[in-house]
């Protein structure tokens, strides 16, 4: 019977994410509005979380989701949600970066304008019955320089608008390459110039170690006197207090705030300043933005939960909805191979290098690394898995390498992990029997194929006369049954290998038996 998959969404978003997630039969909860406790007490009952701005999936969060696999975050920013903690616990987190940056661009222009205009002054005045004409004297924007810091997605397009609005446009962004520059029409800047030449600054980066407090007390003072200011992108980019005490001084004519250092911000020294005016984190909310990340996320986690499939995460490479039935099993084959030299090797393992050869080297390689880790560390790790298993191996200090053959060689297609451990390399391949069956190959250097599948017992013994009738009646005398028995050897008379297949665990009593047969070097009992 088919598993049940379950997604909580757990903050406003557009009926249409629930509607898809139904329509490809995920079970799916809507609880906007879950305090931390309320989510922390159902969270384990979910497969994906879909969240807007409002969940913090805290550390204590992610600990209580033990089914959780995915983190859907229906728009840009992920910093409410703990990326290295869903990292180590091996959970996706996908955003949808494109579908609310027009909108949220078109926000950042509104509030210029409402700043150039005094449009929220003027709108409360009038309609307390003052007309006060005289009072809201304005500023055009045409021929004005407006200041972007961060020039990509919803700084590209406000350039775009700002262009259009005749206005100069100066950017100051590390990332943006001089040719992207001049394609947007913008003046590559570095962040004082900008500061000394802009009469508006809008600021459009995410919130780093190395952009907040970007507009701090020192660099608002560089600012020219009478700018006004716009922050669409994240509370913390700018220093509050000293932004109110640059309004109330004068030299920071106005400033626009969707975003704060904390929210929901119910209280801000800024509240109530001259100059000052702020929406309530509104940059994504329109209807065209909401419908746009409300479809992507529930189809990018629809496919990853039911396909495979990764777009758009934060910690882990892409890989299509179409690529991701390909893979699935050299994900197989890849993950026990890994899972066989895991436990064979026991934790001395330093290095690994991955691989692929003839059919495999034209697919992406990075999940078949990732699921041979995941079987390797997944031996001596409960939680690892494809998406924590590469950074758990960095933080081991594994020397992790990819190589690819595009060349077939004995078989058509071939994944093949040598693990290097402080007695030398040792090797383990596989292949896959009508494209679908994943074969144990080789091992250790002798041929052998076998079905890698539940309970095994790996054993290295001399190739002698009788050993095989042995074995079987020692295994007959303990009550396991042999399900199906693969052999292998170097040389007649040499070391030669067995992969017993057995119904059921072998207790180590049952190892004890045959590690003292006649000619056997080793024993171990496997699970896959
Ligand atoms: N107010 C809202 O509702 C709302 C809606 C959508 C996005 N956002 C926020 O807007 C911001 C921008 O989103 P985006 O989609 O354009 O992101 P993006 O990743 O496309 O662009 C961010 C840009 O910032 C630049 N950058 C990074 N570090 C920088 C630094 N130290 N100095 C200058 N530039 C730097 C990057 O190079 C990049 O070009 C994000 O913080 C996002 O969370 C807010
Ligand atoms: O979901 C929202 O309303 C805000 C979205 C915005 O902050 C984002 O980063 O995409």
């Amino acid at each position: 019977m088919p598993m049940t998959v379950r997604v909580l969404i757990s903050d406003k978003m557009d009926p249409r994410a629930a509607a898809i997630f139904r329509d490809r039969g995920i079970e799916v909860d809507e609880r906007p509005g879950l305090t931390p406790e309320e989510l922390k007490s159902i969270i384990g009952d979910y497969d994906g979380l879909a969240i807007r701005s409002a969940t913090k999936v805290t550390k204590p969060i992610l600990e209580a989701a033990t089914n959780l696999k995915v983190v859907g975050r229906a728009g840009i920013g992920v910093d409410n949600v703990d990326i290295p903690a869903a990292t180590a616990r091996g959970v996706v987190v996908m955003n949808t970066p494109f579908g609310n940056s027009i909108t949220t661009a078109e926000h950042a222009i509104a509030l210029m304008f409402a700043l150039a205009r005094q449009l929220p002054e003027a709108d409360a005045s009038t309609q307390a019955g003052k007309w006060e004409k005289n009072r809201f004297m304005g500023v055009e924007v045409t021929g004005k320089t407006i200041g972007l810091i961060g020039a990509g997605n919803i700084g590209s397009i406000v350039a775009t608008r700002a262009l259009g609005l005749r206005m100069k446009v100066a950017a100051y962004d590390p990332f943006l390459t001089p040719e992207r520059a001049v394609e947007l029409g913008v003046d590559k800047v570095e962040l004082d110039e900008l500061l000394r030449r802009a009469d508006f600054i809008t600021l459009h980066t995410p919130l780093t170690d190395q952009t907040r407090n970007i507009l701090s007390r020192e660099n608002l003072a560089k600012t020219k006197k009478g700018v006004r200011i716009v922050n669409c992108a994240r509370g913390g980019l700018i220093d509050e207090q000293a932004l109110k005490e640059a309004l109330d001084s004068g030299h920071v004519a106005g400033a626009a705030l969707d975003v704060f250092e904390t929210e929901p911000a119910t209280a801000s020294p800024l509240f109530g300043t001259p100059g000052f005016i702020s929406t309530p984190h509104l940059g994504a909310s329109t209807s065209e933005a909401q419908v746009n990340v409300a479809i992507q996320v529930a189809e990018q986690m629809s496919d990853y939960l039911l396909l495979g499939g990764v777009t758009n995460a934060i910690n882990m490479p892409s890989l299509s909805a179409e690529e991701a039935p390909r893979l699935r099993p050299y994900m197989a084959l890849a993950e026990n191979l890994g899972k066989l030299a895991g436990q064979i090797l026991g934790e001395d393992v330093r290095s690994v290098a991955v691989e692929v050869e003839g059919a495999a080297a034209a697919l992406n390689q990075k999940p078949i690394t990732g699921a041979v880790l995941a079987g390797l560390m997944g031996t001596y790790s409960q939680t690892v898995n494809m998406v924590n298993a590469p950074f758990l191996a960095k933080e081991r200090g594994l020397d992790v390498k990819e190589v690819r053959h595009d060349r077939e060689g004995d078989y058509h297609t071939l994944v093949a992990v040598e693990v290097g451990t402080s007695h030398g390399v040792r090797r383990v391949a596989g292949t896959l029997f009508g494209n679908k069956a994943p074969r144990l190959v080789e091992m250790f250097g002798v041929e052998v194929e076998a079905e890698l599948t539940g309970s095994m017992i790996y054993i290295v013994n001399t190739d002698a006369p009788g050993f095989i009738g042995k074995l079987g009646t020692a295994l007959g005398e303990a009550g396991i049954n042999i399900a199906t028995f693969n052999l292998g050897r170097r040389a007649a008379g040499g070391e030669a290998v067995a992969l017993v297949a057995v119904d059921g665990d072998v207790p180590p009593a049952v190892v004890g038996t045959l590690s003292k047969l006649e000619g056997v070097r080793e024993v171990v009992p496997l699970r896959f």
